[in-house]
């Protein structure tokens, strides 16, 4: 299995100092190479079960295990390691650095992995993407749609064992949504790499065999 959740527990600190329960999981699976939409209400805690799965935020309590190796117990630099050579990441902002150009942002992905970052990777995956003609532009050069098919080619520099996407098509037109859904469905396909991706979109979950919906599976109910 690429990931398994047992019994994960996740709560914020309020301002006032009271605990704010977030996550209260049984038990959630993603198998090898399966490809799962996240759905739930606004405030359900979506990008936090994303967050705690990436090891980005700690949990309370609970084991994650991603691809055979437990991460919620391990010190947290051999977890920010373990995050950059296993986990890829699309965000709905695309979070790249404005100062690089589109070939740095992907070389910059592989910098965090012990792999010695590799130009000619980098390329390939921008050529993948179908940003051959963008390789030295930098991100306000670029449409917005480009600017994800960046991200994309940054998440898979380190060859992931998982991809988190945190609606990854939300800020690109109807066009641009399906040629990103294709590019991160297709190289999670080619890749065997497992995929959980959160969306509030209909159009993009219909698209895909299994749909969960957080609140159905988390004790914690939706503050929305
Ligand atoms: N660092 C934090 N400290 C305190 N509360 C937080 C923190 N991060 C998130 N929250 C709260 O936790 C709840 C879940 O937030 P989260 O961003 O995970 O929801 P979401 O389902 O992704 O929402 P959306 O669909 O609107 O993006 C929200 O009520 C939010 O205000």
């Amino acid at each position: 299995m690429s990931l398994l959740l047992e019994n994960v527990k996740k709560s914020y600190r309020e301002p006032d100092g009271s605990t704010l329960p977030i996550l209260d999981i049984e038990r959630f699976e993603i198998k090898d190479r399966e490809q799962v939409v996240l759905i739930g209400e606004s405030g359900s805690g979506k990008s936090t079960l994303l967050n705690v799965i990436s090891g980005i935020t700690s949990v309370d309590s609970g084991k994650i295990t991603i691809a055979g190796t437990e991460i919620a117990s391990m010190a947290e630099v051999v977890r920010d390691q373990f995050r950059a050579e296993r986990i890829g990441f699309v965000f709905q902002t695309f979070n790249l650095l404005p100062a690089f150009s589109a070939l740095e942002n992907v070389l910059l992905g592989m910098s965090f992995s012990r792999k010695k970052p590799s130009r000619d990777r980098a390329k390939e995956l921008l050529v993948l993407v179908g940003l051959e003609h963008r390789l030295h532009h930098h991100p306000k050069q670029m449409s917005v749609g480009e600017q994800q098919r960046v991200a994309v080619a940054r998440a898979l520099a380190n060859q992931p064992r998982l991809l988190l996407a945190d609606e990854p098509t939300a800020n690109v037109d109807i066009a641009n949504q399906e040629t990103i859904l294709e590019l991160l469905r297709d190289a999670c396909n080619q890749n065997q790499i497992a995929m959980l991706l959160v969306t509030h979109s209909q159009e993009v979950a219909k698209q895909f065999e299994r749909v969960e919906t957080l609140t159905e599976f988390n004790k914690v109910h939706a503050r929305a």
